[in-house]
């Protein structure tokens, strides 16, 4: 098996750092190590999304792909009355996000080794979240977002952040195709937050 940032078991050797970040004004300390997306630092993507996502307090929200968990940990802290569930295809990346929640004392999480959302098709959620997989391919991301919409309640919304130059203009083409209304947040550094509303 190819050892991607998004095999099921990555084989790569363990390499375990701790790295502090503040996103949204939160001191958070994560674990990261080899075999997952962004092992040194957040993403700049990543960074850009929690920044601009609105989650309200008691939202029940969904991040896709959750890597070591900066995104759904972020959500989590926004929606200090809900709930978050993180999925990632990666069993390294679930086990770190489950210590990096630990970690944080952040203990309205739900961590949960899952291909796309196959694992939480029964669940509604208010927010979607997700900086996807571009390098599984445009089948993949496209999945992820019909998937999305069929766990979504109606009037919620999937927050996407993708680069201009990894396929945002076609990934808001397809957002149009599924989703009510889709729009462009923000942009920054090629970097594009895009907004699909049920
Ligand atoms: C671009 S990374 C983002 C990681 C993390 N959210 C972050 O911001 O650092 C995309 C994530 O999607 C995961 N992924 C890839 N294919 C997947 C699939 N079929 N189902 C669920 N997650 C998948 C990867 O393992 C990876 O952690």
């Amino acid at each position: 098996m190819s050892d991607h940032y998004y095999s099921q078991k990555p084989a790569a050797k363990h390499d375990l750092h701790t790295v502090e970040e503040v996103l949204r004004g939160n001191k958070l300390s994560f674990e990261t190590d080899a075999g997952v997306f962004s092992k040194k630092g957040v993403d700049f993507g990543s960074r850009l999304l929690i920044d601009t996502m609105e989650i309200a307090r008691n939202a029940a929200v969904l991040d896709v792909g959750c890597g070591y968990g900066p995104i759904g940990l972020s959500a989590a802290l926004l929606a200090a009355g809900g709930s978050v569930t993180m999925v990632d295809i990666n069993e390294r990346a679930v086990e770190l996000s489950r210590r990096n929640a630990a970690r944080n004392r952040i203990a309205n999480v739900k961590i949960v080794q899952s291909d796309l959302l196959a694992e939480v098709k029964e669940m509604a959620f208010d927010v979607v979240l997700t900086n996807p997989p571009i390098r599984a391919g445009k089948e993949t991301v496209h999945r992820i977002f019909e998937q999305a919409y069929d766990v979504l309640k109606p009037g919620g919304a999937l927050w996407v952040v993708i680069q201009k130059k990894q396929g945002a203009p076609s990934a808001f083409a397809k957002l149009e195709t599924i989703y009510g209304q889709t729009i462009e947040v923000t942009k920054d550094k090629g970097y594009r937050i895009l907004k699909a509303i049920k």
